[in-house]
């Protein structure tokens, strides 16, 4: 099949909240979107859910198991070369040991200093709702 730059990619992302603390992750050299800061996720894949496909790239790139607590408005983002819809999911870790394995690297960062990471586009769009319901359930 001809891939077109005009459809539109569905990709997830996690919120994980542990101890008050929200996980950011920096895209690598090696990555589109290079040293933005974004929630670990990516593109779903044929045949998966959303939740699957969450669950499934954070075990794949940071060695955790998530469990869901909520799933937010997605947003639909153009960037110059391919528009994606952006689906986040809020989540607590149910078990794992954090592992980095694609990132440049990841830090936790309390709510009200995630405004000043330098974002990929996409999550500028969704922060100030994240930020919103995460003070209420850290
Ligand atoms: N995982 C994730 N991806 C995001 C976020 N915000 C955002 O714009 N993106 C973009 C970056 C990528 O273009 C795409 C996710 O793709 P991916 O991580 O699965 O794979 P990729 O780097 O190979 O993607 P690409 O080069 O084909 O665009 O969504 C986010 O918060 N999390």
């Amino acid at each position: 099949m001809i891939s077109t730059t005009n459809e539109v990619r569905q990709v997830t992302c996690a919120i994980i909240i542990d101890n008050g603390k929200i996980l950011a992750a920096l895209r690598s050299r090696q990555m589109s979107e290079s040293w933005k800061w974004e929630f670990p996720g990516g593109k779903i894949d044929d045949g998966e859910t959303a939740e699957e496909c969450i669950k499934r790239e954070i075990t794949e790139e940071l060695a955790l198991n998530i469990s869901i607590t909520e799933r937010l408005t997605s947003v639909i983002h153009t960037y110059p070369s391919k528009t994606i819809e952006l689906i986040p999911f809020i989540c607590t870790i149910n078990g794992g040991t954090l592992h980095v394995v694609e990132h440049e690297k990841v830090s936790w960062f309390e709510p009200e200093k995630l405004k000043s990471l330098n974002w990929a586009e996409a999550d500028l769009r969704i922060i100030d709702k994240v930020i919103e319901k995460v003070q209420v359930k850290v």
